[in-house]
């Protein structure tokens, strides 16, 4: 247990934990496991488990029930595993639980911000030579772009055969997403934002994007702003990713950048988010970055460690910031005092985590 300065309260937390599919299921139940042993004083986590994923559906048909998407409503907060078959699972139609379930929860629940913060933490270590001092947030819109589903197929398994996937930008959407990346970076020693985006070819949710940028940017004269092309960010993401501050950017583009700023700080295995609804008017979802990860499935070798940082931010939104810090700080310690080439379980790295958060 851990005392926090500024609890958003005390008596129960009720969250919904739905670890999903493979390794979903083994990094979830670490997750909880340290969240047991840092709940601040005086709380206590009241979870409700939902077994929601690829077992169910083959099982039963069923996605993500009405009933039980009104269930998962009535929480305050929602920790998620990772849902999903291997790609392209001739047994699961494509898109069945990532779009059914997945992008549903986070339609439905409005988490418009998906927060994906990327830090060099010290003892974790960069495939870059000289990064330099990495920590950066990728503020990624989380309810339209091309993963609305708007689109369709003509003329399928023909030689004439047409596809299309639309990318769904509103002002409204565009706009709140942009307004808390600005409020973001304003809170952050550096005060920058980057805007990254493809203005130069999709002129027309480019231009959306760029005008509500300038506009918004016009009451955030403390913040410096900065406009990179998504490719030519991928460049810098590589070459020198401590230029980076806050990035603002559409769904599918930070789904791209959030793995590979992943791989530059440590590994997908360390990288951790957050589905934001920052009005509150439903629950948030915490959850690692990375997928359920079918080739190491079931083999206790998965690092839990995302999953654990996901818990922490979960923590942290619930206005827990002692806490969440103390399993950052555990996070960190543990990090450092990894051997490398020393393989552990998932279930040994869970473990060191919680006997340091418990002290
Ligand atoms: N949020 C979610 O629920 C997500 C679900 N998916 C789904 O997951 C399934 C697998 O997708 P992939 O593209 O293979 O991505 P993935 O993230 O599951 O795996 C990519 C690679 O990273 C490794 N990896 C992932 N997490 C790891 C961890 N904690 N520790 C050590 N290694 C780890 C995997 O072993 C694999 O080699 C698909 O069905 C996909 O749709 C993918 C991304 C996010
Ligand atoms: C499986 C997708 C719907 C999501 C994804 O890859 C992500 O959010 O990182
Ligand atoms: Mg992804």
């Amino acid at each position: 247990m851990t005392t926090d300065s500024n609890p958003a309260g005390t008596g129960t937390i009720k969250l919904a934990v739905i670890p999903g599919d493979g390794i979903g299921q083994e990094v979830t139940g670490e997750a909880l496991k340290v969240l047991e042993v840092a709940s601040p004083a005086g709380v206590k986590f009241e979870q409700t488990r939902y077994d929601l994923g690829a077992e169910r559906y083959l099982a039963t048909g069923e996605v993500l029930p009405d009933s039980v998407l009104s269930e998962i409503r009535e929480h305050d907060a929602i920790l998620l595993g990772a849902v999903g078959g291997k790609p392209n699972d001739p047994n699961l139609p494509p898109g069945m639980l990532e779009r059914g379930l997945l992008l549903r929860l986070r339609f439905e629940l409005d988490h418009y911000v998906n927060l994906r913060p990327s830090r060099i933490f010290p003892g974790a270590t960069s495939p870059l030579a000289d990064p330099g001092e990495v920590d950066f947030v990728v503020v990624r819109e989380g309810t339209e772009g091309p993963y609305t589903g708007n689109g369709g197929a003509l003329r399928v398994g023909t030689p004439a055969e047409v596809a299309t996937e639309v990318s769904v930008n509103t002002a409204f959407g565009v706009e709140r997403v942009i307004r808390d990346a600005f409020a973001r970076a304003a809170r952050r020693p550096r005060k920058k934002l980057t805007l990254v985006h493809k203005t130069n070819v999709l002129t027309n949710a480019g231009s959306l994007w760029w005008r509500l940028f300038q506009e918004v940017a016009t009451e955030h004269p403390d913040v410096t702003t900065d406009y990179m092309h998504i490719d030519a960010a991928m460049i810098f993401m590589t070459t020198d990713p401590a230029r980076f501050d806050v990035i603002v950017t559409d769904n599918l583009f930070g789904d791209i950048i959030t793995d590979l700023a992943a791989a530059i700080t440590g590994g997908i295995g360390l990288a951790a988010s957050g589905n934001v609804n920052p009005d509150r008017t439903a629950p948030s979802m915490f959850e690692p970055v990375h997928g359920s990860a079918p080739d190491i499935a079931g083999q206790q070798k998965a690092d839990p460690t995302a999953a654990i940082l996901s818990a922490s931010l979960l923590l942290d939104h619930l206005g827990y910031a002692d806490a969440a810090a103390t399993i950052e700080t555990a996070v960190i310690e543990d990090l450092a005092a990894r051997q490398p080439g020393a393989a552990r379980r998932t279930s040994e790295v869970g473990d060191a985590i919680a006997a340091r958060v418990t002290g």
